[in-house]
């Protein structure tokens, strides 16, 4: 790659508030060029998805930037979905209410985009992954070469060794469908996950909130609109006065990875049963004296630290540009 070319980046997204923010943080990194937005369920419906993506890159004026739909059912197909509203407001955007976008998705899907993408650029096209994960898994099994050229996959999903925010177990993301996460862990492909134990840490504070409000920032403006509902939710379910930074630190980990520090092993997912969605990491310090699910799987890499102070800082100056 030539020195300062960007990043080539794909957000798989579910907008979503926080997907909104993370969005919003990409077109705003120069670091990156997002060369496409793929939709799914889990905030909302996939149709929804769809058109909130249509919406926010027209409010962003970057209607260059193609939308794939993706999925409207699990990678087993099925059709009950798991979709968050009470997080984010029955249209996923703080229930704003905005016009319906004038674009349109393109033909193709999100799982044929991701793979003529990744066969376009082989190794150079990183998935920024913040829904649930069947368009990725639908890729691998669309075309085997996907995990090999795909550059790089960062997902947020997971709870790595602590409690999950849809029950004990397990994260949205992960719930939503395991058994295409559990397929994307051990695919091969280079992954990079930011769970829970990370996100958790990276909280944008009323007084951030304040300070978005007064600026001229076009984005800051917005987010303000419609970041009330998700205020309110953490309010209540965590009895925080701030609300986490989720998407947009998957995000700024593609962006710059040294803002995470990383452990590596194999991670398997549960995919049934009271902890459907837990993911557990092998953190290979024991040499177990049988065959288990973990051996001879390829490893993931798992963030474990995160610089919460820049990440906040980055977000809120990449929001506040005006
Ligand atoms: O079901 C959910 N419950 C939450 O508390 C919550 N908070 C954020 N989110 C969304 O799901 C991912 C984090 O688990 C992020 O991508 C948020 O958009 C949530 N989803």
């Amino acid at each position: 790659m030539a020195v300062n070319e960007p990043k080539k980046i794909i957000i798989d997204t579910d907008p979503g508030i926080d997907d909104a923010m993370a969005i919003f943080v990409a077109l705003k990194s120069p670091e990156v060029e997002v060369i496409g937005l793929t939709t799914i369920y889990g905030n909302v419906y996939t149709t929804l998805a769809t058109r909130n993506a249509l919406h926010l890159l027209e409010f962003a004026g970057r209607t260059d930037i193609p939308v794939a739909e993706g999925s409207h059912v699990t990678i087993t197909q099925g059709t009950k979905l798991r979709i968050a509203d009470f997080v984010h407001g029955t249209d996923g955007l703080g229930n704003q209410n905005f016009p319906p976008p004038n674009g349109k998705p393109i033909e193709q899907s999100a799982a044929a985009f991701l793979v003529e993408q990744a066969n376009l650029y082989p190794g150079k096209v990183t998935v920024v992954a913040l829904g649930p994960l069947t368009n990725i898994a639908l890729a691998i099994k669309l075309d085997p070469a996907f995990a090999k050229n795909i550059g790089q996959i960062v997902l947020l999903g997971g709870a790595f060794a602590v409690n999950g925010n849809v029950n004990p177990a397990a994260e949205a993301n992960i719930f939503g469908d395991p058994d295409a996460a559990d397929m994307v862990f051990t695919s091969g492909a280079d992954v990079l996950a930011v769970g829970l134990n990370v996100t958790h840490q990276v909280v944008l504070t009323d007084a951030d909130r304040d300070k978005l409000t007064k600026s001229n920032g076009k984005f800051a403006q917005y987010l303000c609109k419609i970041l009330d509902v998700y205020f309110s939710y953490h309010h209540d379910a965590y009895s925080t006065k701030g609300v986490y930074l989720h998407d947009p630190t998957a995000l700024l980990a593609a962006v710059n990875p040294s803002l995470l520090t990383y452990t590596e092993g194999v991670v398997r997912v549960q995919t049934s049963g009271i902890t459907r969605g837990l993911t557990i990491l092998y953190n290979k310090q024991k040499r177990f004296g049988e065959v288990t699910e973990w051996c001879d799987k390829p490893t993931a890499k798992v963030a474990v630290t995160v610089d919460a102070p820049t990440v906040v800082n980055l977000v809120m100056e990449r929001l506040m540009d005006s």
